[in-house]
């Protein structure tokens, strides 16, 4: 943000067309028309408190109805723009709001969102932030009881404390004697974790030798809103899991040097009882060749010697060269002007702001580009471009041809 716009992206820019179509702007309100529906976002509550719900109206049997609303929705500002994408979601638009907070995406028939409309046998919307450029993906970390991740992934947080961020999963086993609920895991009861994976909630679970363990989206959420890079701890089932869904990640795969020393660790550890530690090891040998799956994992690791499996591990993530090459450069203080315009042309949308606040120093007018979008809800919709136009727009004079 805040970049000059390639000439190329602005070709055209002329032939962009102001929007009317697809979105309807009342007050706090938006309605975005898809087919047979309009999707009105924003508004107030009963409280008349400003709130970012969704409500869908099906003009063909005429009647209102509220969708199951996955993901985190924005903070109410100002109000907001809204933007119809490839006909399955809306990009919105939060007015007033740091171009780094107020790019969101509300997802109304995405493959994610299809998939969940199948589960939970209701219409279904989820919430995605934006995030500019490709951002940095996440981490997840797999292989057999015992053979180190945690103790990896402990190294990683110590080292990088504002880099990453660990998801914590829930589970139903019972905490060891250390574990505190709501760091290392969130304790729980069955039958409220199945009730939860039903109410999609859960980003992935599985049943791992013989707990029910999931890593729920608000976990996942709870990282990349505090800025940092997220890292799961999970089986193979839920790496796989997570590999077919929309959560672009990393997947490293960590293997012991042999199994009698994966054995000694897990003993070593004293965490087990005898019949969970015989468990865990005849569920290692499966988690080793499921390691192998082809395109599966991105790495696999060996950790024999602990400080040669971390350094490998950095490496891996190119920390060894720059520690936060993951970060995006700052994107200033540049602002989703208050009062805008907005004119679309396939997926360049051109947000044309009048004058600002914060003076004429900062840009009122940006392009953004939404021709490449990866990722998406469960995560971060990441990739959108966005570039500060205001220079260019007197010497195009586009405005007046609209
Ligand atoms: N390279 C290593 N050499 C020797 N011991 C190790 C090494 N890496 C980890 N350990 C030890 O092995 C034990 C198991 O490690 P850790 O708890 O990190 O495994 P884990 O893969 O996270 O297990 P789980 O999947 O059950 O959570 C710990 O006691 C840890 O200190
Ligand atoms: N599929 C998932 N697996 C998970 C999750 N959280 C942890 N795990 C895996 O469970 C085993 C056992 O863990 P332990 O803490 O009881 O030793 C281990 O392999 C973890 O990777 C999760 O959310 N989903």
């Amino acid at each position: 943000m805040g970049e000059e716009a390639p000439e190329n992206l602005l070709e055209g820019l002329d032939k962009f067309s102001p929007l009317q179509s697809d979105s309807e702007s009342q007050g706090y309100q938006t309605a975005t028309t898809i087919g047979d529906k309009i999707y009105v976002i924003g508004g107030s509550d009963d409280g008349a408190k400003l709130s970012m719900n969704v409500k869908v109206f099906n003009k063909l049997t005429r009647i209102w109805s509220i969708p199951t609303v996955l993901g985190t929705k924005p903070v109410p500002s100002k109000g907001h723009s809204a933007v119809l994408l490839n006909n399955d979601r809306i990009l919105i638009l939060m007015r007033d709001s740091p171009l780094n907070d107020g790019t969101w995406f509300l997802e109304v028939s995405t493959p994610f969102v299809k998939e969940k409309n199948k589960i939970l046998g209701t219409e279904v919307v989820a919430w995605s932030k934006g995030v500019r450029g490709d951002g940095p993906k996440p981490i997840v970390i797999s292989g057999p009881s015992g053979v180190g991740k945690g103790t990896l992934i402990s190294k990683l947080m110590k080292e990088f404390p504002s880099t990453f961020g660990f998801s914590v999963s829930h589970t139903t086993r019972a905490p060891r004697e250390k574990e505190v609920d709501g760091v290392h895991y969130h304790f729980t009861e069955r039958s409220k974790m199945e009730k939860e994976i039903k109410d999609g909630k859960f980003l992935e679970s599985a049943s791992v030798h013989g707990n029910l363990y999931g890593t729920s989206i608000e976990a996942v959420e709870a990282v990349t809103d505090a800025g940092k890079r997220c890292i799961l701890d999970i089986d193979v089932q839920g790496a796989r899991s997570v590999r077919a869904s929309s959560l672009e990640a990393i997947f490293i795969f960590i293997c012991p040097p042999s199994l009698e020393e994966l054995e000694k660790r897990l003993r070593e550890r004293g965490t087990e009882t005898e019949e969970q530690v015989q468990k865990r090891l005849r569920n290692a040998k499966a988690e080793l060749d499921q390691g192998k799956s082809p395109g599966l994992f991105d790495h696999i690791l060996v950790n024999d010697d602990l400080e040669t499996c971390y350094k490998n591990l950095k490496q891996t993530l190119g920390l060894d060269e720059t520690a936060d090459a993951s970060h995006q450069p700052s994107m200033k203080n540049y602002q989703i002007p208050l009062c805008h315009s907005i004119s679309k042309k396939d997926k360049k949308i051109l947000i044309h702001g009048g004058s600002n606040e914060l003076g004429a120093a900062t840009p009122t007018s940006f392009l953004l580009d939404a021709s490449s979008l990866k990722g998406g809800a469960p995560g971060r919709t990441r990739g959108p471009k966005i570039y500060a136009i205001d220079s260019l727009i007197d010497s195009l004079n586009w405005i007046e041809q609209l």
